[in-house]
């Protein structure tokens, strides 16, 4: 009876979104087990077919690490972001390119979704420029150098539009280029919310390992499931966020700017997490609104 009642809730979203652009974004925390990562891939097939346009988006920051260290490198991180020298960026590639993005297609191919693997160098997704990285130590003011670590220059969404008009799903790895051919590692979430703002999606969807945004961060009981952007700035100027959810805030509040209508940070351990998110009205995890 109850799943009855949640698929007569689901209807008037199901037309709502119909037709509309949603950006999805796995984390690597989110992808721990094959298990969970098939289960997000399930539902944007169902968000698919129920004629949502999805665009994935995914990370793979523990993969990363992982084979790092297998290889005798040292992971280093300033600010959530990886310090990528010569070496790192071949890695980055090996594990989101070679492995990741792949795994991810197969999924999909094998659950019947048309899906396309590329990274934000294809067809110029995401043109990018070496970020810089201010820091203050002491009085002073010091600009770190993170090596091949990269900032959005510009988004160029057509062959993203294409795909999405003829019935594939994209999926984007956050490795991207710039003019003089150089690569460059991304954030995935930052990738994400530029690709979200570039199309003036509906909405940009996190899928994580903690339950949502927390009031506090070591109770997982205290998900903030509502929150407008202003909310949010105000946390991240607190400094009530850290590690890895600035980056997402810091995404979603980009993205809210450029146009996206609804921000959303979820569980991606849960399963259905997707689908209890947008087809019901408690949704699971925290909504950012305008
Ligand atoms: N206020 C907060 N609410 C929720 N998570 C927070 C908060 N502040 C910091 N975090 C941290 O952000 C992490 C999620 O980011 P991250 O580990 O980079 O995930 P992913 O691999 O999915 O991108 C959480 O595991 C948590 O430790
Ligand atoms: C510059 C930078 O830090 N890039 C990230 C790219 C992967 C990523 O963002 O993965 P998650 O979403 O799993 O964190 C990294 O090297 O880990």
């Amino acid at each position: 009876m109850e799943k009855v009642k949640t698929l007569v809730e689901a209807l008037p979203y199901i037309r709502e979104f119909h037709g509309k652009v949603m950006v999805i974004k796995i984390g690597g925390h989110a992808m721990v087990n094959e298990k969970i990562l098939e289960s997000a891939v399930r539902d944007v097939i169902l968000l698919y077919f129920v004629g949502i346009k999805p665009i994935v988006v995914h990370g793979g920051g523990p993969e990363i690490s992982e084979k790092m260290e297998r290889l005798g490198i040292k992971p280093k991180f300033v600010d959530g972001l990886r310090v990528t020298d010569e070496e790192t960026i071949e890695v980055v590639q090996m594990v989101l390119d070679g492995k990741i993005n792949s795994k991810i297609v197969s999924l999909f191919i094998k659950n019947g979704g048309k899906a396309v693997g590329m990274s934000g160098k294809d067809g110029l997704l995401v043109v990018a420029k070496k970020k810089k990285v201010k820091k203050k130590i002491g009085d002073s003011e010091v600009e770190l150098d993170l090596g091949y670590v990269g900032e959005t220059e510009i988004v160029n969404p057509e062959i993203l539009k294409i795909l999405i008009d003829n019935g594939f799903i994209p999926v984007v790895s956050p490795v991207a280029v710039d003019l003089n051919g150089n690569i460059y590692n991304m954030n995935a979430d930052t990738v994400a919310g530029d690709i979200a703002a570039a199309l003036k999606a509906k909405k940009l969807i996190i899928l994580t390992d903690v339950p949502g945004i927390l009031r506090d961060v070591n109770d997982p009981n205290s998900v903030i499931s509502k929150i407008s952007l202003k909310e949010l700035e105000e946390m991240l100027k607190k400094g009530e966020l850290s590690g890895g959810m600035i980056p997402k805030a810091e995404a979603i509040i980009k993205a809210l700017k450029g146009g996206v209508e609804r921000g959303h940070i979820i569980n991606g351990s849960v399963e259905h997490a997707i689908l209890l998110e947008l087809f019901t009205k408690e949704g699971i995890g925290t909504m950012v609104y305008p």
